[in-house]
């Protein structure tokens, strides 16, 4: 048997426990070297869900119809990846891969420019980095377009705390709940220390949040309980931020808000705003939306704890595509926050497992996605590898073949129906897109889309520039990636290296503790009116189909440092054990 059957047979074959290393090492039935096999595998693993995107671009398995998924991404990885195929030269395995070199050349470097790395180093460092091409996915490298600096070691995720403003203050809370914590000036020596270290670090960009060793637990507390602080990662405070709520604004809109942290974030930020400027209002001015009414329930409780009711009103169910921005209603709206469904693929723990994901078949569907309505899909892998042990796939589970492309195409139009919808609110004057997606397509490309819109032009909305940007994001190093932000059409006002820069990126593993995660902020100028030269507005993005998938909901686990669960968990007092 070939190196390659054989590496098939372990990816495939049945687990039987033990490491990956152990069962290759231990097998003294395979006649391949051991540290041969054991690169390839566990380095297809970590490349796989590049591979696959080539092998199903390229068509391979349509014409070899004798190459197994699991074989093409093997060989694809020696072709591209390693100096060629170990084989003889007229071995068939050999032969049926590379007669297909140019082409798969070709889609690997697309592939690679996708995910916005100028060269196969500043990849590999990355892939390196993350355990896997698709956590790598359009971060544009760790660093690579800012100043060269890749982390040489994953630090541990701490635990975020935001403080609440409309219950207490920082002040307060360093006095009480946090009273026999010592203070560091830098998050890397926070996550350095003991575990078991009773240490806090004041973060320097998000007003009001603390930085806590990662095995800190706060559930318990009387300050969680009440709401006086709520476990948030920093990254999920951005979009609040940027928004920058003001009393100036009029009303709000949180568009997508269950389970609330954005909203009740935004609903401190203005209150700390209101009392700062000598503002009251006694009115609600902030429309929390929420399409899902099972987590609108959730997104109530979560405004309820955070004492935000006298500021928000929850209207569970409403989906913001259905609301008509001309109704007198939203006349008052003047900011809006989107933080919509993504692929998550940003959030720390929920890929933590390699997985080989293998390529499909079926290049008639990748060509042609299908029609259908809402249909959840499951995870594309074959066989999962969990801490170097092989876990067979599941014999009584379908392996969905759809690929992560035609999710993330479908995704990214959903997202930016929403943003263009946004930009119709006749008194909005400020827009936040989020996202916890790693992937370009579902940031940079969404938001060059939305630029080169008709209602854009129009309306006259523009990014909102770093210059621009509330002071501790201004600061914020991490920006969009340049070359994912290309394509802005002709008479756009501002460059793409402006727009880049005024996309803020938070990447996994670079040290600032965060989960990945993109924010963008759009503005309109209200001094100059419409572009009455360009056609019409149609209105026509509330009447188009939603999505096909919706993605993931930022699930809050706090375990992974995400405010309250999806489940519903809430601060009761009581631990209630989290389904799995
Ligand atoms: C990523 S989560 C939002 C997390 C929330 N912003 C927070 O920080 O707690 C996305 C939410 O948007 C909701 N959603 C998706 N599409 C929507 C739509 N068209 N209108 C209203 N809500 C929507 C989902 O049900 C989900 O609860």
């Amino acid at each position: 048997m070939s190196l390659y059957h054989e590496a098939a047979s372990i990816l495939t074959g049945p687990g039987g426990g033990g490491s990956l290393k152990s069962r290759i090492y231990n097998n003294r039935a395979l006649k391949s070297s051991p540290a041969h096999l054991y690169a390839l595998v566990s380095e297809t693993i970590k490349w796989s869900d590049l591979l696959r995107e080539v092998v199903e671009r390229s068509q391979l398995l349509s014409v070899e119809k004798k190459l197994t998924p699991v074989l093409a991404v093997l060989l694809a990885h020696d072709l591209l990846l390693r100096s060629g195929i170990a084989a003889a030269a007229s071995h068939p395995l050999k032969l049926s891969i590379t007669r297909h070199k140019t082409r798969l050349n070709a889609e690997f470097v697309k592939a690679r420019l996708r995910r916005g790395f100028s060269s196969i180093d500043a990849l590999r460092a990355s892939v390196d980095l993350h355990g896997g091409s698709g956590k790598a996915l359009g971060n544009g490298g760790p660093g690579e377009e800012k100043d060269g600096r890749v982390p040489t070691r994953p630090l541990p995720h701490p635990r975020w705390v935001r403080i609440n403003a409309l219950r207490t203050t920082l002040e307060a809370q360093l006095k009480t709940t946090f009273a026999d914590y010592s203070h560091t000036d830098t998050l890397v020596s926070l996550l350095e220390a003991p575990p078991t270290e009773k240490m806090l670090h004041i973060d320097r960009h998000i007003p009001d949040l603390l930085a806590l060793p990662p095995r800190a637990d706060f559930t318990n507390t009387v300050a969680y309980m009440q709401g006086d602080i709520i476990l948030q990662d920093k990254a999920s405070c951005f979009p609040a931020y940027l928004l920058d709520p003001s009393p100036e604004d009029g009303e709000l809109i949180d568009a997508c808000a269950a389970p609330g942290n954005k909203t009740t974030h935004l609903a401190s930020l203005l209150s700390e705003r209101r009392r700062v400027s000598g503002t009251s209002t006694k009115n609600p001015s902030i429309w929390a939306l929420e399409r899902d009414k099972t987590r609108a329930e959730t997104l109530k409780r979560m405004v309820e704890t955070a004492g935000a009711n006298h500021m928000i009103t929850v209207k569970a169910g409403q989906d913001f595509l259905r609301v008509d921005p001309g109704n007198e209603v939203w006349g008052g709206v003047g900011a809006i926050l989107l933080d919509p469904s993504c692929s998550g693929s940003g959030i720390v723990g929920r890929d933590e497992i390699p997985r080989l994901i293998l390529p499909s078949r079926d290049t008639e569907r990748q060509a042609k996605p299908s029609n259908k309505k809402k249909r959840k899909r499951g995870p594309i892998h074959e066989s999962t590898v969990s801490g170097g042990s092989i876990i067979p796939p599941p014999q009584d589970r379908e392996i969905p073949s759809d690929s992560i492309t035609h999710r993330l195409s479908s995704l990214s139009a959903f997202q930016l129906k929403l943003i263009l919808h946004a930009f119709r609110f006749q008194s909005a004057r400020k827009v936040v897109y989020s996202t916890c997606s790693i992937h370009a397509e579902e940031n940079e490309h969404v938001v060059i889309r939305a630029l080169n819109s008709d209602i854009a032009r129009r309306r006259r909305w523009s990014v909102l520039r770093r210059e621009g940007q509330v002071v501790g994001l201004r600061k914020w190093s991490t920006r969009g990636t340049l070359s994912a932000c290309e394509g802005l059409e002709s008479g756009y006002g501002d460059t793409t290296e402006v727009v880049a820069d005024a996309c803020l990126r938070c990447l996994i593993g670079d040290g600032e503790g965060t989960i990945g995660f993109f924010v963008v902020g759009f503005v309109r100028d209200l001094t100059i009116g419409e572009d009455n030269e360009l056609a019409p507005d149609s209105g026509a993005t509330a009447d188009c189909d939603e999505e096909e998938w919706e993605g993931f909901s930022d699930i809050l686990d706090p375990e992974l440092n995400h405010a309250w669960s999806s489940s519903g968990e809430m601060p009761t007092g009581k631990k209630k054990k989290r389904k799995k």
